[in-house]
């Protein structure tokens, strides 16, 4: 490991490994068809063994490496001695050079929100593309990289395709792993929820004249499609998304020059101390973030506070 790496881009060195290792034991998972699901109260919100067992992988392996991280996951579960933490760097990432803005960052102030298995009811039902795990970084309350791995990603493509990818993303840097396809001008697809539904998330799509609007799971898959050009605007006018689903999309987002903020078009915060759920909802684009928020009905805005 070359120790003269910054902290920022050693921590998501480890983290593109970890995430690799993290999918692997999801795909074993599921292959044992064991999954373990235990609801936890409240709309779809299900975990499964695959939550617990990653959350504590990831835990264990960048604790082990960076004692001092402040790391904040989903199924906040207690330290697993056990998890192998030897998942090693990631040499796409140490051979980089780090933004000057991040190159004196210390572990101690960089926030890490883990969700282990983002679109764990669509995991349930087989839906396996819309599955991601998502590691992001914050400092200063401001999501500044992050680790989408797709751990299922081409499991239709047939038996020769390589299963799974990863996206990393650094803002100032840029983000790796992902391709556009440039959509036709004029095209509003929204992209939204397919297990979390309500009224207000319905009236918020329809407000925006959409060409069309896809209902998929996983936050990190949706922030995915609108990076990639499949859908031209994310967008979830509930409270029901949290800190973890969203820190790793946005800051791979804002690195390809996207953003993801609130229903309002405020920027979200993740400070270690921040309460979870993202009250204000989510948008997000790649690129007129402004116009879709121009669109919000202000009965949307009203009941979404910051
Ligand atoms: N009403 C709600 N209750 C609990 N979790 C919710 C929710 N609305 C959204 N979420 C969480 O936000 C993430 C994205 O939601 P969706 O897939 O519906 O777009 C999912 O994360 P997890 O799958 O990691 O739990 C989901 O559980
Ligand atoms: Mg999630």
């Amino acid at each position: 490991i070359n120790m003269s790496s910054s902290v920022i881009l050693r921590v998501l060195a480890a983290s593109v490994r970890i995430a690799d290792k993290s999918a692997s034991l999801v795909r074993e998972i599921m292959s044992s068809g064991e999954l373990g699901i235990v609801d936890k109260g409240g709309q779809k919100n299900l975990q499964t063994k695959a939550d617990t067992s990653v959350e504590k992988l990831i835990r264990a392996s960048l604790l082990s490496l960076f004692p001092k991280l402040n790391v904040i996951g989903e199924e906040d579960e207690a330290l697993d001695a056990t998890a192998d933490a030897k998942a090693g760097f990631d040499d796409d990432v140490l051979n980089k050079s780090s933004p000057p803005e991040y190159s004196k960052l210390t572990e101690d102030q960089i926030v890490v929100w883990v969700d282990p298995l983002d679109g764990t009811a669509e995991f349930t039902e087989g839906l396996l593309d819309h599955v991601t795990i998502l590691i992001g970084f914050a400092v200063n309350g401001e999501a500044i990289g992050g680790v989408i791995n797709q751990p299922f990603y081409n499991y239709q493509a047939g038996s020769q395709a390589k299963l799974g990818r990863t996206i990393w993303g650094l803002v100032g840097l840029g983000a790796f792993g992902w391709n556009r396809s440039e959509p036709p001008t004029g095209r509003r697809i929204l992209i939204t929820t397919r297990s979390h539904s309500n009224e207000l998330v319905n009236l918020c799509l329809s407000s925006m004249s959409p060409t069309a609007v896809e209902r998929q799971g996983g936050a990190g898959n949706k922030a995915l499609r609108v990076i990639e050009g499949e859908a031209d605007a994310y967008v979830f006018a509930s409270p029901g998304c949290k800190k973890w689903d969203t820190c790793a999309p946005e800051a791979i987002l804002r690195a390809v020059g996207g953003q993801l903020t609130d229903v309002h078009g405020s920027k979200i915060r993740y400070d270690k101390d921040i309460k979870f759920p993202n009250t204000g909802g989510v948008i997000a684009t790649y690129r007129d973030h402004q116009t879709i928020i121009n669109l919000v009905p202000q009965k949307v805005r009203d009941e979404l506070k910051s």
